[in-house]
């Protein structure tokens, strides 16, 4: 539904967000994962229509996005990583004037779409309150209300649960994954389990390219025999990352699990690790890091 082909975007200071990226997007949630600075948001802006790249075609259906941004708005809903300032009005009130921006003319037929929405985020009983006044998740689903004025088809949501507490984080993600039931939702996060959890499709995209895609499990096989875990004494840690290829340590009960990465059993007491989408994306990062220091 969603078709990126070849885009390229530099800043004018020379920096390379995105470095030929091609992906195939479909109904549903899809998973875009990538740590700070991998260009997420370069992504995300492109295809929401704020920013056109150097290079390369965007088309959601039939639309070409760059040739014809417009269309696309029209079907588009945005929650930006940064959503900016959060007014002193009312959250209905702030709702029934989005919905006006986006083109809801008739009272009646606002009325119902901000009555729809403020029950479908669990804001209905907070609805005559300031937003300024809203806890992290509170303005997370007030974003995604926002978003979802006027029925859009593709919906992009950057890095939504970055500082929710874990049981907004649960609600905000129900949230998402009934939505994504019809349209395309594309989640952007470095937040591993937000990916794991919901999404059936993703992409891991680091240094502005995509690394790997496809279903999370079919990328959990892929990764079979490719990571050991030992659990060591911390203090020998520094050691450890010299003779290893460390992608990621953990505390347990005063001992630190490491897991490395090695195409075969590299023995000194190592146990092969079944592998989670996390050493998916901590191998893939490492392998990332490799290649470029390589290069
Ligand atoms: N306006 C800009 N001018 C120059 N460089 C930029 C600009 N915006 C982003 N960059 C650079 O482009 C690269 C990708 O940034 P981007 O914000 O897309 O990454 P991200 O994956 O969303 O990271 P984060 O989660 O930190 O926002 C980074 O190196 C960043 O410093």
């Amino acid at each position: 539904m969603l078709k990126l082909d070849a885009v390229t975007h530099i800043y004018p200071n020379g920096t390379c967000a995105l470095d030929d990226v091609t992906l195939n997007i479909p109904k549903g949630m899809y998973g875009l994962l990538g740590p700070n600075g991998a260009g997420k948001s370069t992504l995300m802006r492109s295809v929401a229509t704020l920013q056109t790249p150097t290079f390369g075609s965007i088309c959601f259906g039939d639309i070409d996005v760059i040739a014809a941004p417009e269309r696309l708005r029209e079907r588009l809903g945005y929650l930006p990583q940064d959503f900016g300032v959060y007014p002193r009005v009312s959250a209905y009130e702030m709702l029934d004037y989005m919905a006006v921006l986006k083109g809801v003319a008739s009272a009646p037929e606002r009325k119902d779409t901000v009555e729809t929405l403020l029950n479908q985020t669990n804001l209905w009983a907070v609805r005559k309150k300031a937003i300024a006044g809203f806890s992290g998740g509170m303005r997370q689903r007030f974003g995604i209300a926002q978003a979802l004025i006027g029925n859009p088809e593709l919906i992009i949501v950057d890095e939504p649960t970055a500082g929710l507490d874990p049981e907004e984080r649960n609600r905000f993600l129900n949230l998402l994954a009934e939505i994504g039931e019809n349209v395309v939702v594309i989640l952007s996060t470095h937040i591993v389990d937000d990916v794991a959890d919901l999404c059936p499709r993703m992409a891991v995209l680091a240094a502005g390219k995509i690394q790997i895609e496809g279903a999370p499990h079919q990328l959990i096989e892929r990764s079979r025999g490719s990571v050991w875990a030992k659990t060591i004494p911390r203090e020998q840690l520094d050691e450890y990352r010299e003779r290893f290829e460390v992608i990621s340590t953990r505390l347990f009960a005063g001992r630190t699990i490491i897991h490395v990465l090695s195409p075969s059993d590299p023995d000194d007491g190592f146990k092969a690790v079944e592998g989670g989408l996390e050493d998916v994306y901590f191998s893939t990062l490492a392998q990332t890091r490799r290649a470029s220091v390589a290069a």
